[in-house]
């Protein structure tokens, strides 16, 4: 008998048979897995009458004691008994989890498959001795499980189950995630899944097809093995470390790499926006292009310094404003969110909570309003924060935009009178079960005033182009640079513009024009310590 106290959820393997490639078998394909560096081993053959399934159960048990890893039955709970499995995994419309355990006794494992809060309350409930894992999906949309009764959750839906374990106190119960997890998504959900007291992350990661369709399942769960031991998302490895870098010097630093490089910024945005965020950026000495081609999407992304700005404001089908985000998270190249107008309608907030599932932003910025819901803080109890005395909801907005910097571990910005800037690039390495040992409140964060600008409300895209702004910097910037001090050198450009156009300016229309030579010239001259907007830690 194992100590279910020391199961490795790290890389589980659930079997199915109907997706065998040609020339494998079921033995053979767990063989290679176990062999490769699976930890955990589930029979789940929902097609297969019980007398095979009881010998391909023996099989495999065979299998998993000589590499002394524990197997778990899908469901049939009678042939778990009968061979004396390790335990059994049950769904919701599975047997009850007490009758399980009382039929299973107190040392064998059982895993409950867990998609909404209620569940987690359930099982908290049920107490230490019911449920020992959980997991917890669907992540990504997957054809393995038929008649999928859930929709896709994303990493956000996964940490939201996290942190509902973390409150209901049920500490015992280990996760995996599962559910259309592959290579291309693996490092990214592990570093993205975390609960917001940053004290636990999934204990691993469960997969069918990657390995079960695999022809190559040994060299497939190498793979796998290797991403979940990698212990860091490589696209944000590097880059917005060194907070404290963050002083004019670097801002110059920043701007000269803009001037040199003269980024390319591939817009998705909307139609008002297009054209005054092309001038916007010929005037910050980038080169931008419009384009909503998917194919060329890929070939765009692999131009040095190329930089995506996507606005949900974009018109654009969401597989379009998808498959952008996958080329330039592949060519591990920035994209700055715009998530315009949030949780305006219901639309828009399946819109971009889609979008915020489909891959890693470097930066998210938005209003207060936009960011208040993308934290959950939702404007119905804050009486007037997006429009009123943002002085004293000014600790309600940093509060906002911490967590949405913690929650998708990017730059977020939220613009007002006062911007402010929070940093949750710096999580660097994630790891399985503990989490990411930093809290939302712990994250850096800065605030950039200049004084009132009451006409920058007024022209159209003044917000849009804040994006545009944005982009030109961080993609300007070289490997060795900072992401963050690059966002926060274009907030404080960008504010320092505006004053200036604001003051030069007779009414919106002139305002426009001169915002765009104020940006011109504050590039030009690139003397950030002549800028009107100051910068100061929160
Ligand atoms: C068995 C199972 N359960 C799920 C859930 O959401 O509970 S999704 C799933 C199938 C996962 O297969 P693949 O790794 O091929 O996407
Ligand atoms: C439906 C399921 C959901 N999750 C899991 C596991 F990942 F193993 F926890 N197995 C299942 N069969
Ligand atoms: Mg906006």
């Amino acid at each position: 008998m194992f100590d279910k106290s020391k199961v490795d959820y790290s890389l589980y393997l659930v079997t199915d048979s109907t997706m065998l490639p040609p020339g494998t078998t079921l033995v053979s394909q767990v063989h290679a897995a176990l062999q490769n560096g699976v930890t955990l081993v589930q029979l789940r053959e929902k097609e297969t009458d019980t007398k095979v399934f009881v010998q391909q159960a023996l099989q495999v048990q065979k299998l998993c004691r000589e590499f002394n890893v524990p197997l778990i039955i899908n469901d049939r709970v009678d042939v778990a008994l009968a061979i004396e499995a390790d335990g059994v995994h049950v769904g919701q419309g599975d047997m009850p989890i007490p009758m399980v355990r009382q039929l299973l006794g107190p040392d064998k494992i059982i895993g409950w498959s867990v998609g909404y809060e209620h569940e987690v309350q359930q099982l908290a409930d049920m107490g230490p001795q019911a449920v020992d894992y959980v997991g917890l999906g669907m992540v990504f949309p997957t054809n393995t499980k038929k008649n999928p009764k859930k929709t896709p959750m994303g990493p956000r839906g996964v940490s939201k189950l996290l942190d509902a374990l973390q409150n209901t106190k049920a500490t015992w119960c280990r996760t995996v995630a599962i559910g259309g997890l592959h290579p291309n998504n693996i490092p990214r959900v592990l570093y993205q899944m975390c609960s917001e007291d940053g004290k636990r992350s999934v204990d691993g990661i469960s997969v069918v097809s990657d390995i079960m369709a695999s022809p190559q399942a040994g060299e497939a769960t190498r793979r796998l093995r290797n991403l979940i031991d990698a212990e860091c998302y490589s696209f944000v490895d590097g880059v917005g470390t060194n907070v404290e870098a963050c002083t004019s010097t670097v801002d110059e630093a920043c701007i000269e790499s803009t001037k040199l490089n003269s980024p390319l910024i591939h817009h998705i945005t909307n139609k008002v926006h297009q054209n005054f965020g092309a001038n916007v950026a010929l005037a910050l000495g980038s080169s931008p292009i419009m384009s909503e081609v998917e194919p060329e999407f890929v070939e765009l992304s692999q131009v040095p310094h190329a930089t995506l700005l996507l606005n949900t404001g974009s018109v654009a089908p969401l597989e379009t404003l998808s498959s952008a985000v996958r080329a330039y998270n592949t060519a591990q190249r920035p994209i700055v969110l715009d998530p315009v107008g949030f949780s305006a309608t219901s639309t828009r907030l399946e819109l971009n909570s889609y979008l915020l599932a489909q891959g890693q932003f470097a930066c998210i910025k938005g209003n207060a309003g936009e960011i208040l819901s993308l934290a959950d803080m939702n404007l119905g109890k804050m009486r007037g924060v997006d429009s009123g005395d943002a002085g004293s909801d000014i600790s309600i907005i940093v509060a906002a935009t911490r967590l949405v910097a913690f929650r998708y571990r990017c730059v977020a910005v939220c613009t007002g009178k006062i911007d402010v800037v929070a940093n949750g690039l710096n999580l660097g390495k994630f790891k399985l079960s503990n989490g990411c040992a930093m809290v939302p409140s712990q994250l850096p964060a800065y605030k950039v005033e200049c004084g009132d600008i009451a006409v920058m409300e007024k022209i159209t895209a003044s917000g849009c182009s804040l994006g545009t702004t944005i982009a030109c910097l961080v993609g300007g910037i070289t490997d060795q640079q900072n992401v963050f001090s690059a966002v926060l050198t274009a907030v404080r450009l960008y504010k320092s513009a505006g004053y200036a156009a604001a003051s030069a300016c007779e009414g919106s229309g002139s305002f426009q024009v001169k915002l765009i030579d104020a940006l011109d010239s504050l590039l030009t001259k690139n003397q950030p310590s002549l800028w009107k907007a100051t910068v100061s830690s929160i």
